[in-house]
């Protein structure tokens, strides 16, 4: 299959196998810009998967990833994330001891080394001389980047702004959360992957989880989402690829996978019916 002419995101015949068991097989997906494309599907289904061979946290057994035209399949996760893709994790990963303003910081200093000299010696040497010659214009810098990191954290109102300083493990869970998805956009990607954003949160946060991911499509942020709750599938999504133990069984507007035999077929045969009501 060759790869659309506008696409940013293609895979082709991503394949994954752990042992007897294909947990990604043969999948083959476009995203252009700015789209929002929703991966659901029942659990094991390999969604996760997926996001970590895109993502450069696992290897591919076949098959290729690009990026804007460039082949990216197997990078590590470094260089993925410097070339303009984001993510978040399934359970939420944070770094408990550092602060909330720290957690964030470290996306914004992931993608300021993507920009620095690719001098590999002379480079960090270089960048100590400035540090230690022009003081004020570093600190200018570092000053200029939380602000830019306080703009960030607003988009959460100010259940974080008000606990910038404390350690993540002393937020809630849901906080948390945004800290992951705060950190994400601090490396300003072009790409952003949500790996089932609003799991373990409640019915107002998730409607603020829902209108914050809404927003940042409205800002043209092409998105890659894995979700349970079908409502906010229904609501976000551009386009909706449904998965089935490795494979892709469906795709099409949100209402028309919906109403597929082979999807409802997918979730009875699992009996994911209860889970995916219950957190709908
Ligand atoms: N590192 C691994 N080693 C062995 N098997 C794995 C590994 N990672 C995933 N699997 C298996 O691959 C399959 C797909 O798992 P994956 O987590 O991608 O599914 P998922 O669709 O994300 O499910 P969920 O909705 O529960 O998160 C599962 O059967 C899982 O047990």
């Amino acid at each position: 299959m060759a790869e659309r002419p506008n696409s940013m995101l293609s895979l082709r015949g991503l394949t994954r196998r752990f042992g007897g068991l294909t947990a990604v097989d043969a999948i083959d997906l476009d995203l252009a810009k700015g789209e929002l494309v929703s991966i659901i599907g029942p659990n094991g289904a390999g969604k996760t998967t997926l996001f970590n061979l895109v993502t450069g946290l696992d290897r591919p057994d076949a098959g290729t990833v690009s990026f804007e035209g460039q082949d990216v399949t197997g990078l590590s996760p470094e260089r993925i994330a410097t070339e303009g893709i984001a993510r978040t994790f399934q359970l939420g990963r944070v770094f408990g001891n550092l602060s909330v303003m720290d957690n964030v910081l470290i996306g914004a200093h992931t993608r300021l080394r993507a920009v620095k000299p690719a001098v590999p010696v002379i480079g960090p040497l270089l960048e100590l001389g400035l540090a230690l010659l022009r003081p004020a214009s570093v600190k200018a810098e570092e000053e200029r980047l939380r602000e830019e990191m306080k703009a960030i954290l607003a988009r959460f109102g100010e259940r974080l702004l008000s606990r910038i300083d404390q350690p993540a493990y002393s937020l809630s869970y849901a906080n948390r959360r945004r800290v992951e998805i705060a950190r994400a956009l601090a490396l300003k990607p072009r790409l952003l992957l949500l790996d089932e954003p609003t799991a373990g949160m409640n019915p107002t946060e998730t409607a603020e989880m829902q209108a914050l991911v809404a927003e940042l499509k409205a800002e043209g942020l092409t998105i890659l989402l894995i979700e349970h709750k079908l409502e906010m599938v229904m609501r976000l999504s551009d386009r909706v690829i449904v998965m089935d133990e490795g494979k892709k069984i469906a795709e099409g507007p949100g209402e028309q996978v919906r109403s597929d035999p082979k999807v409802i077929e997918a979730y009875l045969g699992h009996g994911l019916a209860t889970k995916q009501e219950s957190a709908a």
